[in-house]
């Protein structure tokens, strides 16, 4: 089998690219963890098909795929380079504004330049039932039991589930237990994407994540955009945030509850190539 993908990253979230636009995404999930190998594979965040759109109002539709082969709602660095990938593929113009279609329902992009986009990440949910969370009721944060100690979360749908922790630094030797488990807790039925805040001024996060599916990585785009609406929620910074992540720094932009929320920032290509199906040797 030969599968002709663009390898590309939005700060240093990393993604396969594959063109389905002619032919249907036809890989098992078998087949993506090879790929995702770091080793013995080309290695990815996420898989990131390009497909024609199942909803008629929009462009393109894009399917995401964890390194672990499970597939997702939503990404936020991947729909990024999807604008990308679509401009250089001659589908989108710089200034263009288009509806692209994710497996959690339609986004709009904007190509800004020919590597920088910005996306309409549609409204954040708090609802419990729409994350999924156990909860008895909706609320701006909750205590949940991990191990011994019992933690303070935010928890949210940006189309995919999220956790966002509040921590005083980064870089506690804590937080690197912690994100496995809060990422499977049987609170989250469908796991979550942990996010590990460090609040540094009303304009200014710090960010950390361990996704699901894919573990820990240099950033994420729907992390950071669960983090502001978080913090934003709880009235601890303003409309417009520089959200840091290992990787880079993303702008995420959100007027509150009801409203859609921006994100802008870059979206990178790294090379062409041809992955051959080879079973990894191990
Ligand atoms: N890296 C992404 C999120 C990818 C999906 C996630 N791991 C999940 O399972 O929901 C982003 O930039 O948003």
């Amino acid at each position: 089998m030969k599968l002709p993908f663009s390898k590309m990253h939005g700060i240093g979230n990393d993604f396969v690219m594959v063109d389905c636009r002619q032919q249907p995404f036809a890989l098992s999930e078998a087949q993506i963890r090879d790929i995702a190998d770091r080793h013995t594979g080309v290695g990815f965040d996420q898989l990131i098909s390009i497909e024609p759109p199942r909803d008629p109002s929009c462009a393109f539709y894009y399917g995401i795929w964890n390194a672990d082969g499970s597939p997702s709602g939503q990404c936020g660095n991947g729909v990024r380079c999807v604008a990308a990938w679509l401009h250089r593929a001659g589908e989108l113009a710089i200034g263009d504004m288009v509806k692209v279609e994710s497996p959690s329902g339609p986004v709009t992009v904007r190509l800004n330049g020919p590597n920088e986009v910005t996306v309409d990440m549609g409204v954040p949910s708090f609802d419990p039932a729409t994350i999924p969370f156990i909860a008895n009721a909706e609320a701006d944060r909750y205590g949940i039991d991990v191990g011994d100690e019992v933690l303070e979360i935010g928890a949210l749908s940006m189309g995919n589930p999220h956790a966002v922790v509040v921590v005083p630094d980064l870089h506690a030797p804590s937080l690197f237990r912690l994100g496995p488990l809060l990422t499977t807790h049987e609170r989250f039925p469908q796991g979550a994407n942990t996010g590990f805040v460090q609040v540094m001024g009303r304009e200014l996060l710090r960010l950390r994540v361990h996704e699901r599916g894919s573990g820990w990585t240099m950033a994420c785009g729907t992390g950071a955009c669960a983090a502001m609406a978080v913090m934003r929620l709880r009235g601890e910074v303003d409309e417009r945030v520089h959200v840091e992540l290992p990787g880079g720094t993303l702008t995420i932009e959100w007027e509150g509850p009801g409203h859609t929320l921006w994100m802008t920032g870059p979206a990178t290509f790294v090379f062409e190539g041809e992955w051959l199906g080879n079973a990894p040797t191990h």
